[in-house]
């Protein structure tokens, strides 16, 4: 019998409870009882949908109030110091770890005066997990009740039995870094021998709680691991973990790439009862897998995408399925979704709006737990015991391929008369930049910020008002306008020197661009999680995009009415757009990267790729912002771009990764930010002076932009204010102190 399983579900809940819940928490609103007992109730539904939906196999331990990893970190007693030493309760040092915590003393506490630790892209997902930071000697310890038991019991009471969902050891260590900011530089894969005590503990525990068989995920086996003892890690794991006296069975799940480079290392984990892959996103991979796992091992096959909204060809999925069965028989078969369903939407169910059409070509986590479960049933007791449903399916699938609404032959047309003369800026660097400081006049370490400022309920309310009819759209421009005339006026009063509008008509700098294009979709409730309570509803793109409707040219001139400051235009480039929408799975990326960057040069020809911002005038300056830490993974690309300031995300990284600018002599401007606007924290003056001084041993002064780390749009006002008077001091300190010296 083949059966099917979810490899985990997504937790903000239907309505995005938990985050509704978590924020009246941290608000002071309400109490850890009322939060615990809302993670409760959401564990309960989603575990119910699932076994409703037929699914065999559930995973528990996929919830979390904030990160999962942040929840091993926990897990592992990995807290560092800086955070235990205030003897906060175990929920809020793990908030503080999340989101930094400062408040002043009480009287029966001290003050808490603590930054978050570093939040990093989950792969290549928009979901951001917390990096473990690790000291040298690093010791882990088993918390106590730990969560993977307590959520496995509590499901067990429940009457579901399900599979605990763990992050493996080499995957855990992989993904962190060495507690640098606590003057430690352990490399983390070192501490495998520490850290396995633990998990050894842990699974007998699980064992003894009823858990057959534990998930444990390994996603890095899926990128390159060129230090061979990463490879080693796994064998030292693996053999260990697999052999162990009264242990349950281990499923090792990779997902979101292949893993035929690793091949090398499945000869480690062949006592795992099971491997699972990612057949979405490189179903390339299957014939190598199953000829390399062992003889008793079982393959998971990743059918049902886990990372995009598109309905599973049930046609495919049951070919490739059959094809493995052929290969190793169907005891041996386990139907999946390809990753955990944490980057889809809820249910289906709650769309109301978008067109049946349509409608019918999508699934999200509910339905996807259905698909796995139809999948598995059609190969173990044959197509007929599903037929509806496969005809269905098949229905669907030509009815998308055939829509009038994926196809535009006019974009096709333009997309083809692309020149290699859109691709360039008029001038090098250097004449533009001459022209630039003519233009803009202005002083040394200018000050900026990324486009945001913050996003008041009184912004989002006014939005609201506007999408259900209250207000019309005069009403809605002019409350508008004058948020803009605030963010300018406290701009100027703060002392920055490039300004922004701060984009208050933006509900998200992805939806709203995606809104104002053809050949997208909208939902009204298909939030994802992008990091600790905040979501994203990303569009959706179904078809040939274009035609945009005019946008956010607007409030960028009217802002610029207001001040005799640079104004600075905000536009999301066209890879952020695909990459952070749902883009179509029928029609490559790339097709659909040129379209978008088609799309916005033509209303506005300025934008962060080469083909947007080209045709641009040689006075006008282009600021390219990346919120990644790791520019040093890319930097022939971001070079390649060709931005006259490009500002990048530093705060909570070592500095010294920006040697790669002066070891390349990257000759362009640079921001690095100085502080982290993804926590309510106020960083000192101090602080970001210690911070430009670090950034000024590896960049020229001249070069050096101060800005923060990413837009303010989560953040409030008091602190937003706070924390950038602190900045533009921090610039102006540096500003007299090389005045004359450049
Ligand atoms: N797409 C995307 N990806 C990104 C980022 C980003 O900004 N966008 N930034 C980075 C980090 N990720 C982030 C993700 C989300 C948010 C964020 O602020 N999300 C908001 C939602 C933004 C939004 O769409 N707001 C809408 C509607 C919000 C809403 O909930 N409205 C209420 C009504 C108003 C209210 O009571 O607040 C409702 O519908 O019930 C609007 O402003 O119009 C949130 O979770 O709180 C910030 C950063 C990387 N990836
Ligand atoms: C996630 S990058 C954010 C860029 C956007 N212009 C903002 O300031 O919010
Ligand atoms: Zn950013």
């Amino acid at each position: 019998m083949v059966s099917s399983s979810v490899l985990g579900f997504p937790r903000m809940g239907a309505n995005r409870e938990l985050k509704k819940a978590t924020e009246a928490y941290w608000a002071g609103k309400s109490s850890v009882e009322s939060l615990i007992d809302t993670g409760k109730t959401l564990r309960a539904a989603h575990w119910r949908l699932q076994k409703e939906a037929g699914a065999d196999i559930i995973a528990s331990n996929d919830f979390s109030f904030y990160d999962q990893i942040l929840d091993h970190i926990q897990l592992f007693s990995a807290v560092p110091e800086r955070y235990t030493k205030y003897g906060l309760a175990p929920i809020d040092e793990y908030f503080a770890m999340g989101r930094g915590l400062q408040r002043p003393a009480t009287e029966t506490s001290s003050a808490v005066d603590v930054p978050s630790l570093e939040m990093v892209k989950w792969f290549d997902s928009n979901y951001h997990y917390v990096k473990p930071t690790l000291a040298d000697n690093q010791t882990f310890k088993l918390s106590s009740n730990p969560k993977p038991v307590s959520e496995f019991l509590e499901a067990k009471s429940q009457g579901i039995t399900t599979r605990p969902v763990l992050v493996g050891p080499v995957s855990f260590l992989h993904l962190g870094k060495a507690d640098r900011a606590a003057g430690h530089k352990v490399e983390p894969i070192t501490l495998l021998e520490n850290l396995l005590p633990v998990y050894e503990e842990l699974l007998v525990k699980l064992a003894e709680a009823g858990a057959e068989t534990v998930q444990i995920d390994e996603p890095i086996l899926v990128l390159d691991l060129p230090d061979p003892r990463t490879k080693s890690a796994f064998k030292t794991a693996y053999e260990r973990l697999t052999a162990l006296a009264n242990g349950p069975k281990i499923v090792v799940a990779t997902y979101f790439g292949d893993i035929v480079h690793n091949l090398d290392v499945l000869p480690s984990l062949t006592k795992a009862s099971a491997i699972h892959i990612d057949l979405v996103r490189a179903p390339q991979q299957l014939d190598k897998v199953l000829k390399a796992i062992s003889p008793s091992q079982a393959i998971s096959l990743g059918l049902v995408d886990g990372r995009n909204i598109w309905k599973t060809n049930f046609q495919r999925a049951i070919e490739t399925a059959q094809k493995a069965i052929e290969a190793v028989g169907a005891d041996r078969i386990v139907i999946s979704t390809s990753s955990s369903l944490l980057h889809t939407p809820h249910t289906l169910d709650s769309e109301k709006k978008l067109p049946a059409e349509v409608a019918d070509w999508f699934s999200f986590a509910a339905e996807k737990a259905k698909e796995v479960a139809i999948l598995a049933k059609a190969v173990t007791s044959g197509i007929a015991s599903v037929q509806a449903e496969l005809e269905a399916n098949a229905k669907s699938m030509d009815a998308r391929k055939n829509s009038t609404r994926t196809n535009d032959p006019a974009v096709k047309e333009r997309q083809s008369k692309i020149t290699p003369d859109m691709y360039n800026r008029k001038s090098p660097f250097a004449d533009r930049m001459a022209q630039q400081q003519k233009h803009l006049g202005l002083p040394l370490f200018p000050t900026t910020t990324i486009g945001s400022f913050p996003q008041t309920k009184v912004i989002r309310l006014a939005r609201q008002k506007l999408t259900k009819g209250e207000i019309d759209t005069t009403e809605y421009e002019q409350f508008i306008n004058k948020e803009i005339e605030l963010v300018v006026k406290e701009q100027e009063a703060i002392g920055l020197d490039v300004l922004v509008h701060g984009e208050p008509e933006r509900n998200d700098m992805v939806q709203y661009f995606g809104e104002r294009l053809t050949g997208y979709v909208f939902t009204t409730h298909a939030w994802v999680q992008s990091y600790g309570s905040r979501c994203v509803r990303p569009p959706i793109i179904v078809g040939d995009v274009s035609r945009p409707a005019p946008m956010t040219v607007k409030e960028s001139k009217y802002a610029q009415t207001l001040t005799k400051k640079p104004m600075k235009g905000m536009l999301t480039g066209p890879i952020t757009c695909l990459r952070w929408s749902f883009p179509r799975d029928d029609v490559h990326q790339s097709v659909q990267a040129e379209q978008l960057a088609l799309a916005l040069r033509s209303f506005w020809k300025c934008l962060s790729t080469k083909v947007s911002t080209s045709g641009v005038e040689d006075n006008t300056q282009i600021h390219s912002h990346f919120c990644y830490s790791e520019f040093q993974d890319f930097f022939h690309a971001i070079t390649a771009l060709d931005a006259d300031v490009m500002s990048i995300e530093c705060s909570k990284s070592d500095a010294k990764l920006l040697k790669v600018f002066e070891d390349e002599a990257y000759p362009r401007h640079i921001g690095p930010g100085v502080y982290d606007i993804h926590s309510p924290r106020v960083p000192s003056e101090q602080e970001i002076k210690d911070r430009i001084a670090e950034m000024l041993q590896y960049l020229k002064p001249e070069q050096l932009w101060i800005d923060p780390d990413c837009g303010l749009k989560t953040r409030q006002w008091p602190e937003t204010k706070a924390a950038l008077t602190n900045m533009v001091n921090a610039a102006k300190y540096y500003r007299e102190k090389y005045a004359n010296k450049v």
